[in-house]
């Protein structure tokens, strides 16, 4: 099997209200798929239509071939699942609640708990019922990952978690990949994303507008350009340069700024001819290219930029 997920024209609407229009995507196996958007992008509903917690309007989804709406009690088996409200009551402590979880499972080697626990700073004798919000997520995620599933979906899995339990959590998702599991992560933060995806797919009021791997995202992105030549260059030099139209050459010819958009290299060649005195390129920040995203300014994506991608 290459696709551990595939969604087609998945779509759910709330009554009147749009949650997800038409999605269709695949995620391979063995990989790990960030899913960006926006608040109430529609993140959450894909990810509740792939465990059958909620049923689709049209469209379909399968997750490691199987139907989530008639295989429902197989898959679960298999998936390891992180819900974006994740909460957990009980009078036990923490320790019994996995234990009991682990057993549903088919049972988890206590070790396998415990150093999951440890390693994100989870104290297990603490009762559930007085456990933080960061806690809770942390309990969260042991009880997600803990089986070793073939996939993992997880549903913004790092809310609420201190820096040093989102970096192990970064940690363990590069373990679960290396191991061979596929990770499906929806966040709004693209710095966490960036770390450890393979590919990103960002929605747009319930639709994918961009589907790619980070650095062509990045290679994409408009950078603003800023050169000084040692003398004056001619006043059409750069106005062949892919992506630069908004370069512009000052009126002594030997200043060129501006922004240019996609791949810097034809700029790179064009500069070649003359005599560079200064160069500085700014890349753009990735939290301002997904701003661009998600309100389709700029450097939102080309209309074939889903197609091309996928
Ligand atoms: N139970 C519901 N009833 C009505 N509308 C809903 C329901 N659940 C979600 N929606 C709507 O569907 C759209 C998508 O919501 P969803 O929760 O999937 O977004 P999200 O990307 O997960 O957002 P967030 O980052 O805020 O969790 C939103 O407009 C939301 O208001």
């Amino acid at each position: 099997m290459t696709n551990a997920i595939e969604l087609r024209k998945l779509t759910k609407t709330y009554g009147t209200r749009r949650g997800l229009t038409g999605l269709t995507l695949d995620v391979r196996a063995g990989e790990v798929f960030g899913f960006l958007g926006p608040n109430g992008a529609g993140k959450t509903t894909t990810i509740r239509l792939l465990l059958d917690l909620i049923r689709p309007t049209s469209g379909s989804a399968t997750v490691l071939g199987l139907d989530p709406l008639t295989d429902g009690v197989a898959l679960r088996g298999r998936v390891g699942y992180l819900a974006g409200d994740f909460v957990c009551d009980g009078r036990q402590n923490v320790r019994g609640y996995l234990r009991f979880l682990a057993a549903l499972r088919g049972g988890v080697p206590q070790e396998r708990i415990d150093d999951l626990a440890e390693r994100l700073g989870l104290d297990q004798s603490t009762s559930i019922k007085k456990l933080s919000k960061g806690n809770r997520q942390k309990v969260g995620l042991v009880q997600a990952l803990m089986h070793t599933p073939e996939v993992l979906i997880l549903d913004e899995p790092t809310s609420g978690l201190d820096p040093l339990a989102q970096q192990t959590f970064l940690t363990l998702v590069e373990e679960a990949a290396a191991g061979g599991q596929t990770v499906f992560m929806s966040s709004h933060i693209m710095s966490e994303v960036e770390a450890v995806a393979d590919r990103v797919g960002i929605i747009r009021d319930g639709a994918l507008v961009a589907l790619d791997t980070v650095a062509h995202l990045r290679a994409d992105a408009v950078r603003d350009i800023d050169v000084t030549f040692a003398s004056p260059v001619p006043a059409d030099a750069f106005a062949q340069v892919p992506g630069g139209a908004r370069l512009s050459l000052d009126s002594a010819g030997t200043t060129l700024s501006g922004q240019l958009s996609g791949s810097p290299d034809g700029l790179v060649k064009a500069l070649a001819a003359y005599t560079v005195t200064s160069l500085r390129v700014t890349e753009p920040a990735l939290d301002d290219l997904f701003h661009a995203y998600y309100e389709g300014g700029d450097a939102a994506p080309r209309p074939d930029a889903v197609q091309a991608a996928s």
